[in-house]
C-alpha cells in the first residue's frame, strides 16, 4: 500500500512504537514486527526509538521496511546494586523516553520480540486518560525474588493461594507486563517520570517494575489476547483461549524466534513451534516487505502521494494543519 500520510485533521495522530537497542540481533525482531503490522492491515506508523548503538545499516534495514527511526539518548536508574532479573533489563529503562513524542496524541508500544498476528488499530480509541496493558503472571523463576512466587500466589489466579495481608501486607496492586501498553506521550509526565525515576530505588523488572509503580492509580487491564505473555501457556492454560489471541509476547527463556534452538525449558511444545513458525513465516515473507509494497501501487500513485505530501507540508509550514510525514503500518 503506499505509504500514507498519517494525518487526522483532528490533529489526532497516533502510531505504534518500539524500542531497539545495542547492534544485535533485536533489529530482526523489529523488522518482524514491522512486517506483522502490514500483514494485519494496520493503518499506522512503526516509530522506533533507537538508542545510539543502534548501527546505521540496522537503522537503514528499518526505514526500508517503512519504520519512522527516532534516536534517543539512554536513561540510566539511579545508582544501585540491584540484581536485574536480567543484567540487560538495565537499559529498558529508556523506553521512557518514548513519552516525549508529544507529535503523536496516542501511540501503543510494543517490545521488538512482540508480533501482532489480528489488527488492533481499535484499542487506539480507547479511552484517554488511562493506561492500558495486560496482567502479567508471577509464576517462572524469574520471580523467585517475590513474595507472590515464594508463597505461589498469582493474579491469574488469585483464589488458588490466598494473600495473607496479617503477615505480607496489602495484597499487590494489579501488575501489567511492559511489553505492551497503550499511552498517551506528554511531555510533563515525562519530565515527571525522570524525576521520579531519580529517587526511586530501581528493583528486578527495572522500568517494568517503575511503571506498575507510576501508572497504577489509571491502569486498565486488557484482555490478555493483546500481550499472551508465553509463559501463560504452561502455567494458566486455563486463561488462553491461542485463537483469540492477536499479540504473542516472546518473552519466556529460549523463545526469542530469531534465536530459536527448542532446547530450553518449555521450548520443545508443540505450541511454542508453531508460534515461532508464523514468527518466521511473517519475517520471511518477502511480499510484506515495504519496497515490495509500494512497487505494488506503480510509480504514479506514488507520485500523486507525494504531490499531496507536497500540499500537506505548505499547510503545515502555514500552520493550518500538524502532520507528520510517516508511511502506513511501518
Ligand atoms: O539487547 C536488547 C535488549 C532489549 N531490547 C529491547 O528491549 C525490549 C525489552 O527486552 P526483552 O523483550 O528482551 O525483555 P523480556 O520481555 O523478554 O523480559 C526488547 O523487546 C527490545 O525491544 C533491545 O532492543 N536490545
Ligand atoms: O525490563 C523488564 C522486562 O520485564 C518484562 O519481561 C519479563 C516479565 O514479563 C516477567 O513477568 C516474565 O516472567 C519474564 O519472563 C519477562 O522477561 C517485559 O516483558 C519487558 O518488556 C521488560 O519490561
Ligand atoms: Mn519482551
Amino acid at each position: 500500500m503506499a505509504p500514507e500520510i498519517n494525518t487526522q485533521l483532528t490533529g489526532e495522530k497516533r502510531a505504534y512504537v518500539t524500542f531497539l537497542a545495542g547492534n544485535g540481533d533485536y533489529v530482526k525482531g523489529v523488522v518482524g514486527l514491522a512486517k506483522g503490522l502490514r500483514k494485519a492491515k494496520s493503518k499506522y506508523p512503526l516509530v522506533v526509538a533507537v538508542l545510539p548503538d543502534v548501527p546505521e545499516d540496522h537503522r537503514k534495514q528499518l526505514v526500508e521496511q517503512g519504520c519512522v527511526v527516532k534516536e534517543i539518548q539512554p536513561v540510566y536508574p539511579p545508582e544501585n546494586q540491584t540484581d536485574f532479573a536480567m543484567a540487560y533489563y538495565v537499559i529498558n529503562y529508556s523506553k521512557l523516553r518514548i513519552w516525549k513524542f508529544v507529535e503523536y496524541s496516542k501511540m501503543i508500544y510494543l517490545d521488538g520480540d512482540i508480533q501482532v498476528f489480528d489488527n488492533i488499530d481499535h484499542l487506539f480509541d480507547l479511552p484517554d486518560g488511562q493506561f492500558y496493558a495486560v496482567m502479567d503472571c508471577f509464576c517462572e523463576k524469574t520471580w523467585s525474588h517475590s513474595p507472590q512466587y515464594k508463597i505461589g500466589y498469582c493474579q491469574q489466579c488469585p483464589d488458588k493461594v490466598t494473600w495473607l495481608e496479617a503477615e505480607l501486607g496489602p495484597k499487590p496492586p494489579l501488575y501489567f507486563n511492559a511489553g505492551m501498553f497503550v499511552y498517551e506521550p506528554n511531555l510533563s509526565t515525562y519530565h515527571n517520570l525522570l524525576e521520579t525515576l531519580k529517587v526511586v530505588p530501581p528493583t528486578s523488572f527495572a522500568e517494568q517494575d517503575f511503571l506498575n509503580m507510576y501508572f497504577k492509580d489509571i491502569y486498565k487491564p486488557i484482555p490478555l489476547a493483546y500481550n499472551l505473555v508465553l509463559a501463560m501457556l504452561w502455567r494458566h492454560p486455563e486463561n488462553v483461549e491461542l485463537d483469540q489471541v492477536k499479540v504473542v509476547h516472546y518473552c519466556a527463556a529460549g523463545s526469542k524466534p530469531w534465536r530459536f534452538t527448542g532446547e530450553e525449558e518449555n521450548m520443545e511444545r508443540e505450541d511454542i513451534k508453531m508460534l515461532v513458525k508464523k514468527w518466521w513465516d511473517i519475517y520471511n515473507d518477502e511480499s510484506l516487505d515495504y519496497k515490495n509494497l509500494i512497487g505494488e501501487q506503480g510509480g504514479n500513485s506514488h507520485k500523486k502521494q507525494q504531490t499531496f505530501q507536497q500540499f500537506l507540508e505548505a499547510l503545515s509550514e502555514a500552520g493550518v494543519l500538524q502532520y507528520v510525514k510517516a508511511p502506513s503500518a511501518a
